[in-house]
């Protein structure tokens, strides 16, 4: 942990006000002239740990509306179709993120010329790291389909550019990666009713770019309520937060309940104690680590009845299928599995037999993550410190897990 801190704070040094950068001025300055109200005086920082971020001077209450962003100002579908139609191949179908996305690059490579400077100019640059390349066995899976996702889509994209316009619109892998990731990391959802449809979609227009509210970072105990209304005839995007904050702290809003492998895939960081997170399982990483006595009419009970996805531990406990994967493995009776199962109500020679069985997966899972990170401690290269921060963090997590499990973890 003490490490941990160290290189985070490295990261992100001390607290510094960002809002007095040129480029936060003159996009709070375009807004302010296109309708918008910082009526919560937020103010732009850089805070340790997180990097950017918002706070306001004074204390926010729950059911405080955050911000209220005029509907002009978002990057919606509506926005970009007239734009991008005419650069696009005829026929050309495109979900509304590599269209969201396409429409950064285009506006990007206009530099001073785009209607959309002060938002592009207020992006960062730097594509944040997610670790879909250098993966551990973990995140393996996930990681590589991550980036086939993303390489599918570039080549897709690329092929729907009109061959003449794609070096004078400056595309390429590296700016399709930003654009991408910034879509990705910082869209919010709009009703895609209120947006529009058009003949170059694949999908539902449900994403927009939002101004300054996507300054906001992410935290699991943060509560928000997001409603795109009609206020004093005009169409604004509202964002109200149910959790409270002290002036001058951060303020938080949730991106959803992610557990730590996901914000770190999709987002590139990752939260110690977030309540959401768990230590998946394999069903046959779960053979393969306990003896059980699976006959082929249990083998055929536990697949049957889809008992061999969401095996996981968490501090809250077993998830429900990885007890019922224990119970039909560990106990004798076929006769009685849907009736404990179903009803939730394990006998409590079941119940006293699991403390063991639980240490035995979580004692699998660490030698596992030990491994993966001193083999990438080995490689030392500097793309894999975020994956080490959160290996060395999973290994703690366990051992909080395993504390917490031989007190209360098969209530
Ligand atoms: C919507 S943006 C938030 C604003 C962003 N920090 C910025 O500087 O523009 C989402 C990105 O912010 C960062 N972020 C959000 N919440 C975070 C957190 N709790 N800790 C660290 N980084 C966070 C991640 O890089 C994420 O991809």
């Amino acid at each position: 942990m003490g490490r941990t801190k160290r290189k985070r704070s490295r990261r992100f040094p001390a607290e510094s006000i960002v809002n007095n950068d040129q480029s936060i001025i003159k996009l709070q300055k375009w807004m302010v002239r296109n309708g918008w109200k910082n009526e919560q005086k937020l103010i732009l920082k850089s805070f340790p740990g997180t990097g950017r971020g918002l706070s306001s001077n004074h204390t926010i209450q729950p059911n405080d509306v955050l911000i209220t962003i005029p509907f002009e100002l978002m990057i919606t579908y509506g926005t970009l179709k007239d734009d991008l139609l005419g650069i696009l191949s005829p026929g050309t179908k495109l979900t509304v993120h590599e269209l969201l996305s396409l429409f950064l690059v285009y506006e990007f490579n206009k530099k001073e010329t785009s209607p959309w400077k002060y938002y592009i100019d207020s992006l960062p640059l730097e594509t944040p790291h997610l670790p879909w390349y250098n993966s551990t066995n973990e995140l393996h899976a996930l990681g590589k389909k991550m980036h086939d996702t993303f390489m599918n889509s570039f080549e897709k994209v690329r092929a729907s550019v009109r061959r003449k316009v794609i070096d004078h619109i400056g595309f390429n892998e590296n700016i399709y990666k930003w654009a991408y990731v910034m879509v990705n990391t910082r869209a919010v959802y709009v009703d895609p009713n209120l947006v529009g449809r058009g003949k170059c979609l694949l999908d539902e227009p449900c994403l927009a770019l939002c101004p300054f509210l996507d300054m906001f970072n992410h935290h699991f105990s943060a509560s928000t309520e997001a409603t795109l209304k009609n206020e004093d005839g005009r169409l604004v995007y509202q964002l109200k937060t149910l959790s409270a904050f002290k002036k001058y702290s951060q303020i938080f809003i949730s991106y959803g309940s992610h557990n730590n492998i996901k914000l770190l895939m999709e987002y590139g960081f990752f939260i110690p104690k977030n309540i959401y997170d768990v230590i998946k399982f394999t069903f046959s990483e779960v053979l393969a680590v306990i003896d059980m006595d699976l006959s082929q009419a249990k083998y055929r009970y536990i697949c049957d009845h889809l008992f061999t996805d969401d095996l996981y531990v968490s501090l809250d406990g077993l998830s429900y299928n990885l007890r019922a994967v224990l119970f039909v493995g560990l106990c004798g009776d076929e006769r009685n599995f849907n009736s404990v199962i179903f009803s939730d109500t394990y006998p409590e020679q079941f119940i006293s037999k699991l403390p063991k069985f639980i240490n035995i997966l979580l004692d699998y899972k660490s030698n596992i993550f030990q491994d993966q990170y001193n083999e990438l401690k080995c490689t030392k290269a500097k793309e894999s410190e975020l994956v080490e921060q959160f290996l060395l963090y999973r290994i703690t997590f366990l051992s909080d897990i395993k504390n917490k499990f031989v007190v209360d973890i098969c209530r």
